[in-house]
Order: structure tokens, then sequence, then C-alpha cells
């Protein structure tokens, strides 16, 4: 079966595009890192919030697939993921991030590689440079971990692997009442070997915040993601007819939005939502978890009754490979 990593493989990335600022020694923004119309990075706050669903509510079915349609995001509350694995998850990323940033170093991506340490994959895409830093772990963190902390990775591995394990238990029961909600039949979620990413997030604190972008807009290439962030605000999403929408941090709740795969499989009635992070002049943390299908599993849009397919099927591999060429532009080459 193939793997993300062979899908990334063939797109090479320079070093200059993996390599994030030394964060540490750096006292102002520079002229590579300060992003043009920062008026737009101001935040407003008179606009509608995303909806707050409770996994536990009777009518949990209906909430969840009406947000997924009108906004293609939620924050869930009562999720079932232990708090302590929360707060513990986000302290190990933390102890990360605060590593010298020689010993992160270490564990660079390699330019035709998934994990490690690096600055977000859409960086080539942009004429600037985002204020973040981040690490990608796939399965088990152990080599890099030990690199990290020849000593002392066992709590880091542990408590990654345990995250990744129970957000992936999360995400097949929203997936499956999603399907349910938009009536895709469950025999599309017979997968036997879904892959999860553990993107972690650091945007360093910021000594000109309204100059620099944490993340600059984009659409994550997944099913769903489940976000934790830090209780720092920085997360905004795009809604049609609104423009930019902060997405205020809730203690203990995650983020679901959704990814492009859902979009394309539930014939664009979910918008796969363009999102961005703005930064502050305080340290923000994230961990993003993308859901996905197995390399191979063919996307087929399912379409309402009486409507028309509105894009053609493809596998997960081959979309994959179309976006990381093309970024924003991937859907129109599937379009019909
Ligand atoms: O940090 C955040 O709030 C969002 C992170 C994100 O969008 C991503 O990792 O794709
Ligand atoms: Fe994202």
């Amino acid at each position: 079966m193939s793997t993300l990593s062979e899908a990334y493989r063939d797109f090479p990335l320079h070093l200059h595009h993996i390599i994030p600022l030394d964060f540490n020694s750096t006292r102002a923004v520079p002229e590579s890192h300060i992003w043009p119309n920062s008026d737009d990075l101001i935040s407003s706050h008179d606009h509608p919030s995303l909806p707050v669903i409770d996994l536990n509510d009777p009518q949990v079915t209906q909430l969840i697939g009406h947000a997924c349609e009108t906004w293609g995001a939620f924050q869930l509350v009562n999720h079932g993921i232990p708090l302590n694995l929360l707060k513990d998850a986000e302290s190990e990323t933390r102890r990360l991030f605060s590593l010298p940033t020689r010993q992160k170093l270490k564990v660079l991506r390699a330019p035709g590689g998934t994990t490690g340490y690096g600055i977000a994959r859409i960086t080539p895409f942009f004429a600037k440079y985002m204020w973040h830093e981040g690490f990608t772990i796939i399965g088990s963190p152990f080599d890099h971990a030990k690199q990290l902390w020849p000593h002392d990775h066992a709590q880091f591995c542990d408590v990654m692997e345990n995250y990744q394990k129970k957000m992936r238990i999360l995400a097949e029961r929203l997936t499956k009442l999603i399907f349910e909600s938009l009536e895709i039949s469950e025999e599309e979620l017979i997968w036997v070997d879904s892959t999860t990413a553990l993107q972690l997030n650091s945007y360093p604190s910021c000594p000109d915040p309204n100059r620099a972008l944490g993340l600059a807009p984009h659409t994550d290439t997944s099913m769903l993601t489940i976000l934790h962030q830090s209780s720092i605000s920085g997360l905004q999403i795009f809604k049609e007819g609104v423009g930019w929408v902060s997405v205020m941090p809730i203690a203990d709740a995650l983020v679901v939005n959704v990814g492009d795969l859902l979009h394309i499989l539930s014939n664009a009635r979910c918008p796969n939502v363009l999102h961005r992070v703005l930064v502050r002049e305080r340290h923000r943390l994230s961990m993003a978890v993308f859901y996905c299908p197995p390399m191979d599993f063919n996307l087929v849009p399912v379409a309402k009754s009486g409507q028309a397919p509105k894009y053609r099927s493809v596998t997960e591999k081959e979309f994959i490979s179309i976006k990381a060429k093309h970024l924003e532009k991937a859907l129109s080459f599937i379009k019909l």
C-alpha cells in the first residue's frame, strides 16, 4: 500500500523551504517575514461564531452535519478524549519547541520526507515566510525523539502515540456521524488502514504581530482535521459572505474542520474550509491530527439525488500529488 511519504517523495523541497528562522535570536521581524496588506490581519469581533457542539447531544448527527455543510468546521466539547492527555500532549509539544535551535535541527525534515522538524509544506507557494515552526509525526516518533532527548524520550513517545490512537478513534466516530447525516453509505467507510498524521505547530512570540502571519490561508489535505489549540487565539476561518472569523479558544474543546477529501467525497456539499493563523506577542501552540483514508482509496463524489457529480473520481494519492504541485488550484484539475 502506498503511503503519504511516497506521495511526497516526488516533490522534494529546497532546504530554505524547510529550515525555520532561529526565533530565539530574532529581535525584529525580518523583511522576508513581513506580509503585505497587513490591515487585513487586524481582527474584528462583530461576526457570528463557529458552532460549538456537544458530542453527547441527542441531536448530534444533525448538528454536526449542519455545521459541516454550512461552516465546514465546528468546535467539539465532551469529545471523550481524556483531558490529562490533551494537557500532557501540549506540555510535550512545548518541551520540544523549547529546545535550542541546534537541537531541533538534528531532526530536520528530509527534502523529500514527511516527518520531523520544519516549516509548513505550503511555504513554496507564497512570496513571504510564515512565523511558524512545526514537527510532523506519523506513527511512532521514536527515531526523532531519541535524537532530541537521548535519555529522556519515553514520555514524549508514549504521549504522542496515545494521542494519535485516541484521535483516530474520535475521527472515525465523527466521520461515521457525518456520513450518516449526508446519507453517504457506510460501505464507503470500510477502510482497513486509515492514516493519521500529527502536526505540532509553534508560533513563537512575535515582536510585530500585525505584520507577520503564522500560517497563510490554506485548506487541509485530509478527510477531517481535529485540532487542539492552546489558550492563545490566532486561528481564523473564512466564511463565504462574512469574511475571516476567529475561532476563540474554549478550554478543552477541539476544533474539527472539513478537509479536501471530504469536500470531494460529499460532492462539494461540505466546504473544505479555508483557514489561516495570526500571530501574537505570546507564544502559541497547536496540535492538528489529519485523518485520511488509505492512499489508494478512490474518492467517488456522492451526489444528492438529482444532482450531478461536481468532480471526477480520483484516488487520494493522485489528489495529494496534484495538490503538492498546485495547492489551492488542485480542485480545478478534477472539476467536471
Ligand atoms: O494552529 C492552528 O490553529 C491551525 C493549524 C493548521 O491549520 C494546520 O496545521 O494545518
Ligand atoms: Fe490547516
